[in-house]
């Protein structure tokens, strides 16, 4: 019998470096490759009150057209569907008698719910899974999934005492050399509503994030990462390798592999460890996901704690639309509005604020990112966002970030709140934020603070 294999890609869309694409091309004899585009719809996703963005959709069209190149160097093509994935991997695997299915180990709570589903529905399938977004199998972790240490710190001490997490060893990458062909000729086609998106200033793809890894260790700004790491803007002053890593057009073995070779050529600093700590993080909230699954959209967090917050439309628009009473916070938003991503301390500065300032649950703040990050990874947003919110990985209850000494910091100049300053709005004092009528609330479109009575 022929056996026809269904890669399914999510999170890691490349071709180098992808241990489960070459897993499953070692079983079959012809090979389907798969990107299925969840559909879009307004209130849909958890919280949100917006759909994707249209920078959002510009990025993730050029991940795709860049996988579909990476592809086609070896006679293969990318299928792109737009619909519910359970519904779509059903209708491929009937409709081409699919006998294999692979992807890469699931981390976020719905991707592992799919992939459950589809093992439970097509039990005569042989589905295999493997390592591509994270540094370390779950085999390799120096503490079983369930005593995940509650707190950061306490993860990476263990990580970093452990012989088998060394990242000498996980660098190790091995080169694609072939891959099956397609059972018949197949076409590259974009979903309609990703032909016209627009990308603004970030390209995707796997040959665009091999070249941005080498511009940046070229540039020798990881030799400073650590002291220019908390800036707002400028060129190089972090390494701007999450847009890639989110969609997995880079490994973070592969970010690992040029860091030690810096690290071997150049010397090592706190600087260049610093940055293989930055990537603990991203680890640390992938098995945080993993092992707490729905509890990272709950309010109150894995802790079981409420905060006192709660949902004001008006404050929570005035904020999406960067048209608060703080420019610094109007000029993040409005970076994060047109650019699809943001610095991480503006990501702190913007959160805390909608947390902290205007009292707004924290789960309506991250929805907004996940329909405006390019670089949107559930565990990392999520997992960020309770932190903030006190609610999950800090022991210290949340981060509250006092707005003007972030601007003395950050932004004595006001250089950065200058350059990102939205056009045609105005700052409204707070205490009219706090009287407007809500009572049209959720049929009223959110409009603009400043047209509220
Ligand atoms: C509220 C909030 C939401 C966030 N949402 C996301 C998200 O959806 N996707 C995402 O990738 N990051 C998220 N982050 C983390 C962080 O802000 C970004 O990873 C970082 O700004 C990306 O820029 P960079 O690649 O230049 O990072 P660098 O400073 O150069 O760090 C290198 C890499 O380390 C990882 N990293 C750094 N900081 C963190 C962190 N705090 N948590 C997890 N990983 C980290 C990223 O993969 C990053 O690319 C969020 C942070 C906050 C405060």
């Amino acid at each position: 019998m022929k056996r026809i294999g269904l890669y399914l890609f999510t999170q890691d869309c490349r071709v180098q470096d992808n241990d489960a694409l070459y897993l499953l091309s070692a079983s079959v004899d012809t090979l389907i490759c798969l990107y299925c585009v969840p559909p879009q719809t307004r209130f849909d996703k958890h919280f949100s009150q917006t759909t994707s963005s249209q920078a959002q959709r510009g990025y993730l069209k050029s991940t795709l057209q860049g996988l579909q190149n990476a592809l086609a160097q070896f006679g293969q093509t990318l299928n792109i569907e737009y619909g519910d994935p359970r519904v779509v991997v059903s209708d491929y695997i009937h409709r081409y008698e699919i006998t294999h299915v692979g992807s890469s180990i699931p981390v976020a709570y719905n991707e592992s719910r799919l992939w459950q589903w589809l093992k439970n529905t097509f039990s005569d399938v042989n589905f295999q899974t493997a390592n591509n977004s994270q540094m370390y199998y779950r085999t390799q972790l120096p503490f079983d999934l369930t005593e995940l240490p509650k707190s950061f710190s306490s993860f990476r001490k263990k990580i970093e005492r452990d012989e088998q997490c060394d990242r000498a060893l996980i660098a190790s990458q091995q080169p694609c050399y072939h891959l099956p062909p397609p059972p018949h000729m197949m076409q590259f086609k974009l979903p309609q509503h990703l032909i016209n998106s627009q990308n603004n200033g970030y390209y995707g793809g796997e040959d665009n994030a091999q070249k941005h890894l080498a511009a940046y260790f070229r540039s020798h700004a990881a030799s400073h990462y650590k002291q220019t790491r908390n800036a707002l803007h400028g060129s190089h002053f972090s390494t701007s390798f999450s847009p890639y890593l989110a969609h997995g057009a880079l490994s973070p073995q592969q970010v690992l592999r040029a860091l030690n070779e810096y690290e071997s050529q150049y010397g090592s600093n706190e600087s260049t460890y610093w940055i293989y700590f930055e990537l603990l993080w991203r680890e640390y909230f992938h098995w945080y996901s993993q092992l707490h699954q729905g509890a990272l959209f709950k309010f109150t967090g894995i802790t079981q704690t409420k905060p006192l917050t709660s949902f004001y439309a008006h404050l929570f628009s005035a904020w999406c639309n960067a048209n608060t009473p703080e420019p610094l916070v109007n000029a993040l938003m409005n970076e994060l509005n047109e650019t699809g991503w943001v610095s991480n301390r503006g990501r702190q500065i913007i959160a805390s604020y909608l947390v902290n300032e205007l009292k707004v649950d924290w789960r309506y703040g991250a929805a907004y990112f996940e329909q405006r990050l390019i670089d949107y990874d559930a565990p990392s947003n999520w997992g960020n966002w309770q932190y903030i919110a006190g609610v999950g990985a800090d022991s210290r209850g949340g981060r509250h970030f006092n707005i003007q000494k972030q601007t003395q910091l950050y932004d004595p100049e006001g250089t950065y709140t200058q350059l990102w300053r939205p056009k045609n709005t105005a700052s409204v004092p707070i205490d009219l934020v706090d009287h407007t009528d809500m009572t049209g609330w959720p049929n009223d479109q959110p409009g603009r603070l400043s047209n509220a009575k």
